[in-house]
């Protein structure tokens, strides 16, 4: 369980508070999708979780955030990062070794994993994101997706209980977006891991999330289940999230009576949605 009890932070060069009367809790397993607004909090809200601040970017740090029961303040960097595996914004800057083998390596050897382990869990991280032919590959051969494979791979392969990851498919086309999440929630349920993700893509988060967070301005605005989150398109739209047209539109259906049912996440949904309406209507 990931919690956050009455949080809010202001960065040391900050002039106010970036995040406000934060009290969250995401439970184990869950895959949680944050967006919002640029500048609204959300890679903050994450570095809370990942001790990198007030760790790295101190600040006055209010009320408290546990992960598994560990206080991020209290706990060493060192501890956290054997609980949390981050992947951020920018994947070169995270690249360490020039080749995809030495880069799974580096984090294991890194841990102390017993030797032993070591080649199934390389093979395994691969596996789980469906790269194995990479292993041998140079980094800078590699593509935006597959580069981001590897960043999530080697994170994996260190089997940490919380994933957070920053905007990861930032740099990708929507086939390869919808390929990392795809590989990221199935890995996430066989293995009971936490997935905390932000991500500017609402449709792609709705797809795969179980909890979704909305932050603007420092605070958080929703967080519920996406259909419950969507089913208020037009204050997300006002909030500057992108909400898509399929919801929109079927939200107004239902708010000019003509339909009843959940929002919805995705054109085929709304499809059906228009079809039943029309089909009602003896059109
Ligand atoms: N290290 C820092 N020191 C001071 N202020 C910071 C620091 N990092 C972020 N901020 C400020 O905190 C606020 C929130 O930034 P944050 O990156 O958390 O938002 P975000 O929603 O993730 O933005 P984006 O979508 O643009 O990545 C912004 O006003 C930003 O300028």
């Amino acid at each position: 369980m990931i919690k956050f009890q009455d949080f809010s932070f202001q960065y040391r060069e900050g002039v106010a508070p970036v995040l406000r009367d934060i009290t969250l809790a995401i439970p184990d397993g869950c895959f949680c999708g944050i967006t919002g607004a640029a500048g609204s909090g959300k890679s903050t809200l994450t570095y809370a979780i990942n001790g990198i601040i007030p760790h790295c970017y101190p600040g006055d740090f209010y009320g408290n955030v546990t992960v598994e029961g560990l206080d991020t303040v209290e706990a060493s960097l060192t501890d956290l990062s054997a609980l949390v595996g981050s992947v951020c914004q920018d994947i070169d800057s995270q690249m360490v070794s020039t080749v995809v083998e030495d880069e799974i390596l580096y984090g294991l050897e890194n841990f102390g994993v017993p030797k032993e382990e070591i080649p199934g869990r390389v093979h395994g991280a691969l596996e789980a994101m469906g790269i194995v032919e990479l292993l041998s590959r140079p980094i800078e051969s590699l593509s935006g997706g597959q580069k981001q494979k590897v960043a999530l791979a080697s994170i994996i392969a260190l089997q940490p209980k919380v994933l957070v990851l920053d905007e990861p498919t930032a740099e990708l086309d929507p086939a390869s977006s919808e390929a990392v999440f795809r590989l990221l929630a199935r890995y996430a349920r066989e293995n009971g891991t936490t997935v905390v993700v932000v991500e500017q893509k609402i449709a792609l988060l709705s797809e795969y999330a179980d909890l979704l967070v909305i932050v603007d301005d420092g605070r958080i605005r929703f967080a519920d289940a996406p259909e419950a989150v969507l089913a208020h398109s037009d204050e997300l739209l006002a909030l500057g999230v992108n909400c898509p047209r399929s919801t929109t539109l079927v939200n107004r259906l239902k708010a000019a009576g003509l339909y009843s049912g959940p929002a919805v996440r995705n054109v085929a949904a709304a499809v059906d949605v228009c079809r039943e309406v029309l089909a009602r209507a003896g059109a």
